[in-house]
């Protein structure tokens, strides 16, 4: 039968990557989803803003919700010093299979921690099974109704500190309306647009980027 794109991704990777470096991973997704085929990773020009904002926070603990085939994962990790760790959900057992592959590929693996399963199962149970207090980052980039829920659900679970940074990914295209009406209108966040445009097209998207004030 014929094989999935993130399998033709993960290809494109052990072909055209070299093995423990991460750029060359993500440089190699990047011309494959421009010249082969599109795929749903955060890409490289909305990726620069992701660097800037984990460049500037140089987090011990973040959170990623929505691995797919591992992109913003590696982009993510490679910033990372040695001790910090990032955990990523992945709803999809297909997609975890290939994520694994590229993060591995990547050399990135004793940073990452990737969990099959629903974020609402999961986040529930950070602390219990991670050993989890509260989290420095969490990048938002899975289901677009799961965004405010899940938000919700973090800051029930005091999975959120003073200073936690959300970065939500696809707040225009597909959008997330409910979610930026909250952190945009609640007193516990202060929030900014990172204007961009959607993966690899000319279309409008961008990040939101909210602090939890506590
Ligand atoms: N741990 C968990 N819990 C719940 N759901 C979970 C999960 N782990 C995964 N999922 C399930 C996420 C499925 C993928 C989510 N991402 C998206 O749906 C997405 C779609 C587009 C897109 C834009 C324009 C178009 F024309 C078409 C598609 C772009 C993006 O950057 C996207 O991130
Ligand atoms: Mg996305």
């Amino acid at each position: 039968t014929r094989s999935t794109r993130p399998q033709r991704l993960l290809k494109a990777v052990q072909k055209n990557a070299t093995r423990g470096d991460p750029q060359s991973v993500i440089s190699a997704i990047d011309h494959f989803c421009r010249h082969s085929e599109w795929a749903m990773n955060i890409g490289d020009e909305k990726g620069t803003i992701l660097d800037s904002v984990v460049n500037e926070l140089n987090p011990e603990k973040v959170l990623e919700l929505g691995t797919y085939c591992g992109y913003s994962t590696v982009r993510i990790a490679r910033l990372l010093p040695p001790g910090a760790r990032l955990i990523t959900l992945e709803f999809n057992g297909d997609y975890a299979a290939i994520a694994r592959q590229v993060i591995t590929w990547a050399g990135l693996e004793d940073r990452v921690q990737l969990v099959e399963g629903a974020s609402e199962d999961w986040i529930p149970r950070m602390k219990e099974h991670f050993g989890i207090e509260t989290f420095d980052l969490v990048f938002l980039d899975h289901w677009k109704d799961r965004y405010l829920p899940d938000t919700k659900l973090m800051e029930d679970c005091g999975l959120l500190r003073k200073g936690t940074v959300l970065l939500a990914d696809n707040v225009i295209c597909p959008g997330v309306p409910d979610y930026l009406q909250y952190v945009r209108n609640s007193l516990s966040y202060k929030s900014c647009y990172f204007k961009s445009h959607l993966e690899y097209t000319k279309a409008e998207d961008g990040l939101e980027k909210s602090v939890f004030l506590g």
